[in-house]
Protein backbone atom coordinates (compact mmCIF):
# COMPACT_ATOMS: atom_id res chain seq x y z
CA UNK A 1 0.00 0.00 0.00
CA UNK A 2 0.90 3.51 -0.71
CA UNK A 3 1.25 5.87 2.10
CA UNK A 4 2.03 9.78 2.68
CA UNK A 5 2.69 9.17 5.95
CA UNK A 6 6.23 10.27 6.43
CA UNK A 7 8.29 9.09 10.06
CA UNK A 8 9.86 12.64 11.37
CA UNK A 9 12.44 12.47 14.12
CA UNK A 10 12.39 15.68 16.43
CA UNK A 11 14.82 15.65 18.77
CA UNK A 12 13.80 18.09 22.25
CA UNK A 13 16.58 19.86 23.24
CA UNK A 14 15.10 20.02 27.08
CA UNK A 15 17.75 17.82 28.54
CA UNK A 16 21.00 19.23 26.27
CA UNK A 17 23.54 21.98 27.55
CA UNK A 18 21.42 24.89 27.13
CA UNK A 19 24.33 27.48 27.43
CA UNK A 20 25.14 25.84 24.13
CA UNK A 21 21.50 26.17 22.65
CA UNK A 22 22.61 26.47 19.01
CA UNK A 23 25.57 23.92 18.89
CA UNK A 24 23.14 21.55 20.38
CA UNK A 25 20.33 22.38 17.98
CA UNK A 26 22.82 22.45 15.34
CA UNK A 27 24.25 19.62 15.72
CA UNK A 28 21.18 17.50 16.03
CA UNK A 29 20.09 18.59 12.71
CA UNK A 30 23.76 17.92 11.30
CA UNK A 31 22.76 14.26 12.68
CA UNK A 32 20.16 13.61 10.61
CA UNK A 33 17.01 15.19 12.76
CA UNK A 34 13.83 16.66 10.66
CA UNK A 35 13.00 18.94 12.81
CA UNK A 36 13.24 20.59 16.60
CA UNK A 37 10.75 20.28 19.54
CA UNK A 38 11.11 23.11 21.67
CA UNK A 39 9.63 22.87 24.72
CA UNK A 40 7.88 26.11 26.20
CA UNK A 41 6.86 26.09 29.78
CA UNK A 42 5.50 28.99 31.56
CA UNK A 43 5.38 27.70 35.50
CA UNK A 44 1.59 27.57 35.66
CA UNK A 45 0.26 24.92 33.21
CA UNK A 46 3.28 22.47 34.18
CA UNK A 47 5.10 22.95 37.65
CA UNK A 48 8.55 24.27 35.56
CA UNK A 49 10.10 26.82 33.44
CA UNK A 50 12.16 26.76 30.36
CA UNK A 51 12.63 29.42 27.35
CA UNK A 52 10.28 31.57 25.41
CA UNK A 53 10.10 33.55 22.33
CA UNK A 54 13.69 35.24 22.84
CA UNK A 55 15.47 32.41 23.10
CA UNK A 56 13.83 31.29 20.13
CA UNK A 57 14.32 34.19 17.91
CA UNK A 58 18.04 33.60 18.51
CA UNK A 59 18.21 30.61 17.36
CA UNK A 60 16.62 31.05 13.89
CA UNK A 61 18.70 33.98 13.59
CA UNK A 62 21.28 31.60 13.65
CA UNK A 63 19.83 27.87 12.14
CA UNK A 64 18.06 29.89 9.00
CA UNK A 65 16.32 26.38 6.99
CA UNK A 66 15.42 24.06 10.01
CA UNK A 67 11.83 23.38 10.74
CA UNK A 68 11.00 24.65 14.43
CA UNK A 69 8.23 23.34 16.47
CA UNK A 70 7.56 24.65 20.12
CA UNK A 71 5.59 22.52 22.19
CA UNK A 72 3.50 24.91 24.32
CA UNK A 73 3.14 23.75 27.79
CA UNK A 74 1.53 27.42 28.72
CA UNK A 75 -1.59 28.19 30.62
CA UNK A 76 -2.77 30.67 27.99
CA UNK A 77 -2.05 29.39 24.06
CA UNK A 78 -3.25 32.21 22.97
CA UNK A 79 -1.06 35.12 24.23
CA UNK A 80 2.34 33.74 22.69
CA UNK A 81 1.14 32.91 18.79
CA UNK A 82 2.22 36.46 17.53
CA UNK A 83 5.60 36.32 19.29
CA UNK A 84 6.36 32.90 18.40
CA UNK A 85 5.01 33.06 14.43
CA UNK A 86 7.62 36.07 14.74
CA UNK A 87 10.32 34.50 16.26
CA UNK A 88 10.26 32.14 13.29
CA UNK A 89 8.31 29.17 14.54
CA UNK A 90 7.10 26.72 12.05
CA UNK A 91 4.73 24.41 14.06
CA UNK A 92 2.77 25.79 17.40
CA UNK A 93 1.44 23.07 19.54
CA UNK A 94 -0.26 23.57 22.42
CA UNK A 95 -2.24 21.63 24.70
CA UNK A 96 -6.34 21.51 25.09
CA UNK A 97 -6.73 21.09 28.68
CA UNK A 98 -6.23 24.82 29.80
CA UNK A 99 -8.58 26.41 27.42
CA UNK A 100 -12.12 26.41 25.79
CA UNK A 101 -11.48 28.35 22.35
CA UNK A 102 -9.17 25.72 20.68
CA UNK A 103 -10.92 26.82 17.51
CA UNK A 104 -9.48 30.28 17.69
CA UNK A 105 -6.23 29.46 19.04
CA UNK A 106 -6.15 27.21 15.76
CA UNK A 107 -7.43 29.93 13.27
CA UNK A 108 -5.28 32.41 15.02
CA UNK A 109 -2.12 30.10 14.29
CA UNK A 110 -2.73 29.59 10.85
CA UNK A 111 -3.61 33.15 10.45
CA UNK A 112 0.05 33.91 11.44
CA UNK A 113 1.90 31.18 8.98
CA UNK A 114 1.93 28.59 11.53
CA UNK A 115 0.88 25.12 11.61
CA UNK A 116 -1.32 23.98 14.50
CA UNK A 117 -0.58 20.68 16.73
CA UNK A 118 -2.94 20.15 19.31
CA UNK A 119 -1.82 18.10 22.60
CA UNK A 120 -3.58 16.03 25.20
CA UNK A 121 -2.11 15.26 28.47
CA UNK A 122 -1.58 11.10 29.83
CA UNK A 123 -4.83 11.47 31.97
CA UNK A 124 -7.11 13.53 29.01
CA UNK A 125 -9.26 11.04 26.38
CA UNK A 126 -8.63 10.88 23.40
CA UNK A 127 -12.09 11.54 22.21
CA UNK A 128 -11.44 15.45 23.70
CA UNK A 129 -8.84 15.66 20.76
CA UNK A 130 -10.40 14.52 18.37
CA UNK A 131 -12.90 16.71 17.91
CA UNK A 132 -10.25 18.96 16.34
CA UNK A 133 -8.58 16.86 14.21
CA UNK A 134 -10.17 18.48 11.39
CA UNK A 135 -9.18 21.85 12.08
CA UNK A 136 -5.35 21.00 13.07
CA UNK A 137 -2.09 19.65 11.41
CA UNK A 138 -0.87 17.04 14.08
CA UNK A 139 -1.78 15.63 17.02
CA UNK A 140 0.64 15.38 20.06
CA UNK A 141 -0.12 12.21 22.56
CA UNK A 142 1.88 12.88 25.42
CA UNK A 143 4.07 9.95 27.06
CA UNK A 144 4.77 11.46 30.13
CA UNK A 145 3.07 13.67 32.32
CA UNK A 146 4.20 17.22 30.47
CA UNK A 147 7.31 19.20 32.70
CA UNK A 148 10.12 17.55 32.99
CA UNK A 149 12.34 15.23 30.20
CA UNK A 150 13.92 12.37 31.38
CA UNK A 151 10.62 10.58 32.68
CA UNK A 152 9.35 7.03 31.93
CA UNK A 153 7.61 6.06 28.38
CA UNK A 154 3.91 5.42 29.62
CA UNK A 155 3.03 2.40 27.29
CA UNK A 156 -0.80 2.73 28.48
CA UNK A 157 -0.90 6.09 26.12
CA UNK A 158 -0.75 3.98 23.07
CA UNK A 159 -3.91 2.71 23.17
CA UNK A 160 -4.77 6.44 22.04
CA UNK A 161 -2.23 6.20 19.53
CA UNK A 162 -3.63 2.96 18.01
CA UNK A 163 -7.35 4.42 18.04
CA UNK A 164 -6.57 7.64 16.45
CA UNK A 165 -4.15 5.79 13.73
CA UNK A 166 -7.40 3.53 12.64
CA UNK A 167 -9.36 6.18 12.34
CA UNK A 168 -7.12 8.58 10.83
CA UNK A 169 -4.55 6.73 8.59
CA UNK A 170 -3.06 9.66 6.76
CA UNK A 171 -2.75 11.88 10.55
CA UNK A 172 0.50 13.24 11.73
CA UNK A 173 0.80 11.50 15.34
CA UNK A 174 3.17 12.39 17.26
CA UNK A 175 4.67 11.29 20.57
CA UNK A 176 6.71 12.73 23.16
CA UNK A 177 8.18 11.80 26.87
CA UNK A 178 10.57 8.83 27.20
CA UNK A 179 10.71 7.95 23.80
CA UNK A 180 13.99 6.42 22.15
CA UNK A 181 15.29 3.08 20.85
CA UNK A 182 13.60 0.87 23.84
CA UNK A 183 10.56 2.14 23.35
CA UNK A 184 10.19 3.24 19.55
CA UNK A 185 8.86 -0.38 18.97
CA UNK A 186 5.71 0.15 20.55
CA UNK A 187 5.11 4.03 19.19
CA UNK A 188 5.74 2.72 15.77
CA UNK A 189 3.50 -0.26 15.85
CA UNK A 190 0.79 1.98 17.75
CA UNK A 191 0.94 4.27 14.62
CA UNK A 192 2.68 7.43 15.16
CA UNK A 193 5.01 9.05 12.99
CA UNK A 194 6.17 11.98 14.93
CA UNK A 195 8.70 10.62 17.48
CA UNK A 196 10.14 13.41 19.73
CA UNK A 197 13.13 12.15 21.82
CA UNK A 198 14.76 14.00 24.04
CA UNK A 199 17.58 12.36 26.87
CA UNK A 200 17.58 9.14 24.40
CA UNK A 201 18.97 11.32 21.69
CA UNK A 202 21.13 14.19 23.53
CA UNK A 203 22.77 11.77 25.62
CA UNK A 204 23.13 8.94 22.93
CA UNK A 205 27.26 8.08 22.04
CA UNK A 206 26.21 8.01 18.78
CA UNK A 207 23.65 10.46 17.66
CA UNK A 208 23.16 10.03 14.32
CA UNK A 209 22.68 6.26 14.47
CA UNK A 210 19.81 6.54 17.26
CA UNK A 211 18.15 8.77 15.30
CA UNK A 212 18.41 6.91 12.34
CA UNK A 213 17.14 3.81 14.27
CA UNK A 214 14.40 5.93 15.40
CA UNK A 215 13.30 6.91 11.75
CA UNK A 216 13.65 3.63 10.53
CA UNK A 217 11.65 1.84 13.05
CA UNK A 218 8.91 4.19 11.71
CA UNK A 219 9.46 3.48 8.27
CA UNK A 220 8.80 0.03 9.04
CA UNK A 221 5.76 0.08 10.68
CA UNK A 222 4.60 2.28 7.71
CA UNK A 223 5.74 -0.33 4.95
CA UNK A 224 3.53 -2.58 6.74
O1 LIG B 1 7.57 17.80 26.51
C1 LIG B 1 8.46 17.27 27.14
C2 LIG B 1 8.37 17.16 28.61
O2 LIG B 1 7.22 17.78 29.05
C3 LIG B 1 9.71 16.82 26.41
O3 LIG B 1 9.57 17.07 25.04
C4 LIG B 1 9.99 15.35 26.62
O4 LIG B 1 10.01 15.00 27.95
C5 LIG B 1 11.26 14.92 25.87
O5 LIG B 1 12.25 14.50 26.69
P1 LIG B 1 12.54 12.96 27.04
O6 LIG B 1 12.70 12.22 25.74
O7 LIG B 1 13.78 13.05 27.84
O8 LIG B 1 11.35 12.45 27.82
FE1 LIG C 1 7.78 18.23 24.43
Amino acid sequence: MTSKLKPLIGPSILNADLSRLYEESQKLLDNGADYLHLDVMDGHFVPNLTFGHPVVKCLRSKIHNAFFETHMMVANPLQWIIPMAEAGVNQYTFHIEPISNVEEVCRKIKENGMKAGIAIKPGTSVTEIAKYISISDMVLIMTVEPGFGGQKFMEDQMQKVRWLREHYPLLDIEVDGGVGPSTIESCAAAGANMIVSGTAVIGAQDQAATIKLLRDTVQRAINK
